[in-house]
């Protein structure tokens, strides 16, 4: 029975071949969603109001004509990526439409997603991953960011002006999104509280959330000093530069949201040991450090959340010293920063918000 066999072992090479070639393949999905991004498709699609042609979305982008080809086969990815999708609207013709994910990606809707995704397919992150190889047999770069810059990700923020309002940008589309999400669905979670620090806050988009919802808290967003110059505050929201890990001011509560996820293990010993000197002076009025951060199960989840967490996690460490965390991780890192008790609640979506009580 030779043939059977060799039927099956070309079969399988030729799977294990175009698995190889998706593999291979796999920035060109980011980087056609970079290009629809930059585009504006997603808005072009939105404003038109009914399902657009392809001549007519040529038409709204003002693309050049000899380019009309070239835009179908980019729009034959992204409706295979399932950014946008394909309708029928006559005999022959077909027009697009938005998805559920398109729509997320709108530039002037206010919880767009599109900053963030346009801050990580930078060159500054994308180019990051050619050191990779580099880094592993390096003994003295912390990260290949590192090696390849000689700076870390946030001194490198500091000089380059341009990447600093991309990537701030970026993580301020992340926190009005969550922050929506948090006081809506954890409103327990700030009650009681008189006063709150958003500890590396950025331009304080979580901070605005929380100080609009809960208008008698006050709210201190603390980052260096090149995130917060020159941001207004408000009635209840102040903006203050500094160092987490020389000082934080004193608050009933601590927020960290996609902090600890940025540093080692001994850096996160530091903050949570700083951040638990700024909240024991207020026991009576709350006492905790509010973390909104992933907390990973590699084995128990869908096989898509698996991958973002695997995503994530290298992000963390191609670009800076952190790491995603297992519930195991994260209670060895609170214990070993003095605190008792930590209660996890996950209902953001792939991250959870843990309360962490000293
Ligand atoms: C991943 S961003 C998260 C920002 C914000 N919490 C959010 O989720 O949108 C990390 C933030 O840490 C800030 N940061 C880094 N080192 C810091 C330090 N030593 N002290 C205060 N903030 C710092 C960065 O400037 C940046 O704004
Ligand atoms: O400045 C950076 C920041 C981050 C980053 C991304 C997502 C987060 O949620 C987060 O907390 C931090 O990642 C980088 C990266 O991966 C690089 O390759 C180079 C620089 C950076």
């Amino acid at each position: 029975m030779a043939l059977p066999n060799a039927v099956d072992s070309s079969q399988e090479l030729l799977n294990a071949q175009s698995h190889v070639w998706n593999l291979t393949f796999s920035f060109i999905n980011s980087m056609c969603l970079k290009s629809a991004l930059q585009l504006g498709i997603p808005d072009a699609i939105h404003k038109h109001n009914n399902p657009i042609t392809l001549s007519e979305l040529a038409d709204a982008l003002s693309i050049t004509k000899s380019k009309s080809h070239a835009l179908f086969r980019l729009m034959r990815v992204l409706v295979h990526s399932k950014i946008f999708d394909k309708v029928k609207t006559g005999e022959e013709e077909e027009a697009y439409v938005l998805t559920g994910t398109s729509r997320l990606l709108l530039r002037d809707e206010p919880l767009s997603f599109s900053p963030f995704t346009l801050s990580m397919v930078d060159p500054v992150v994308v180019d990051t991953f050619h050191h990779v190889t580099e880094w592993f047999r390096d003994e003295s770069s912390p990260t290949p960011f590192f090696l390849k810059n000689g700076a870390t990700a946030w001194e490198f923020a500091e000089k380059d002006r341009n990447w600093n309002q991309l990537f701030n940008g970026g993580m301020a589309s992340d926190a009005r999104f969550l922050g929506g999400v948090l006081v809506e669905k954890c409103k327990h979670v700030f009650e009681g509280l008189k006063t709150v620090v958003d500890v590396a806050g950025g331009t304080g988009a979580v901070a605005k959330a929380v100080s609009d919802a809960f208008p008698g808290l006050k709210c201190v967003v603390l980052d260096l000093p090149h995130v917060v110059a020159g941001l207004q505050g408000s009635e209840n929201l102040r903006f203050v530069s500094g160092d987490m890990f020389h000082s934080i001011p004193p608050a009933d509560a601590v927020i960290l949201k996609w902090i600890l996820h940025d540093w080692s293990d001994e850096d996160c010993i530091k903050i949570l040991k700083n951040c638990k000197e700024a909240i024991v002076a207020s026991k009576e009025n709350g006492g905790k450090v509010i973390i909104v951060d992933m907390v990973v199960d590699f084995e128990k989840q869908e096989e898509k959340a698996v991958e973002t967490q695997l995503f994530f996690d290298v992000l963390m460490m191609v670009g800076l010293t952190g790491k995603e965390r297992t519930e195991k991780e994260w209670a060895k890192l609170f214990h070993d920063s003095g605190f008792q008790n930590y209660k996890i609640t996950p209902i953001l979506g792939l991250r959870s918000v843990i309360e962490l009580f000293p």
